[in-house]
């Protein structure tokens, strides 16, 4: 039997919805405008496909959103000082770095002197301290979408075998955190994968959930996956002009029970994620914490 196909596109506009429902009776009560800024810095172009469709997110959410858009010769030392200007800035909730940066850039440098509390993509070393101990301010919006999404398919994740394909600081390892968790939608084994791994195979095999997230296009194969395994597909790569995935799609799906498509899976549930986020910021940064 064909796997459930997880749409992100159509899960990420009900929780922009009700978002932006929320956003409204914030702003009601509390005449604040949640607040966004982005910073893009150079001229890749998907990072500027990304960064224009978070601004559209916003929008229409009711959530403000300014993007400042920076030279790729910028400097780290200008960067820095953008970065603490907007950290100074009261009409601003939530700060925003796209990433990649360009090389000469320390990304570490910069992520680390965002306010952790305008700090929407939870990278900051503090909101990062806060999740490995269970008690996060912000989750970092891959992995918070992922686990809607599988929470959607109304797998219990209480003692599954869950692997993760790929050791970034984006996503494989914050989303580990998420699945160790105690609670719903966590509560997992979980198995982190790289590229030094033995018997990756053999380990990927034995998962009820697969995350790929390796940069791999088609990685994972029918072969790999046990039948009934939810398949979460964080890929994103160009090939011969098309998006396509690190999972083999249309073969992983008559193994799978669920399985998330590339393009509209993961991706548009990152938006959605970023939203939640800004508007716990606003509400943070201005005492409102109740809805
Ligand atoms: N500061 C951040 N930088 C980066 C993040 C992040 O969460 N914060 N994640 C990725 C890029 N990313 C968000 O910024 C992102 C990637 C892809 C999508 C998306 O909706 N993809 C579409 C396809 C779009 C296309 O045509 O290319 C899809 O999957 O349907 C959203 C957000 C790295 N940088």
């Amino acid at each position: 039997m064909s796997a459930e196909i997880i749409d992100g596109k159509a899960l990420s506009a009900s929780f922009r919805e009700q978002i932006a429902q929320e956003v409204a009776q914030f702003k009601a009560e509390s005449q604040v405008v949640p607040h966004l800024t982005a910073i893009l810095v150079g001229d890749d172009p998907a990072s500027a496909v990304y960064v224009r469709n978070k601004e559209r997110a916003c929008e229409k959410a009711g959530i403000q959103s300014t993007l400042k858009r920076l030279p790729a010769e910028t400097t780290e030392a200008e960067l820095i000082d953008l970065v603490q200007q907007l950290n100074a800035d009261p009409e601003v909730h939530g700060i925003l770095v796209q990433l990649p940066l360009p090389k000469h850039i320390n990304e570490t440098a910069i992520l680390d002197i965002v306010n952790p509390l305008k700090d929407v993509d939870a990278f900051h070393p503090e909101n990062v301290g806060l999740i490995v101990q269970g008690r996060p301010r912000y989750l970092p919006c891959t992995p918070y979408g992922i686990q809607q999404m599988i929470l959607s398919t109304k797998m219990e994740t209480g003692g599954k075998h869950a692997v993760i394909l790929g050791r970034s600081e984006i996503v494989g390892k914050p989303m580990a955190m998420l699945l160790i968790q105690r609670g719903v939608g966590a509560d997992a084994t979980v198995t982190i994968c790289h590229s030094r791994t033995q018997n990756l195979k053999e380990i990927v095999r034995s998962a009820d959930i697969i995350i790929a997230a390796i940069g791999q296009p088609e990685f994972v194969t029918a072969d790999m996956v046990k039948p009934g395994a939810i398949v979460i597909d964080v890929g994103i790569n160009r090939v011969d002009g098309k998006l396509v995935g690190d999972v083999a799609f249309e073969s992983v799906k008559e193994v799978a029970s669920a399985i998330t498509p590339v393009p509209g899976g993961v991706g548009p549930m990152t938006i959605a994620m970023l939203l939640k986020n800004t508007l716990a910021a606003a509400r943070i940064l201005t005492g409102k914490l109740s809805d």
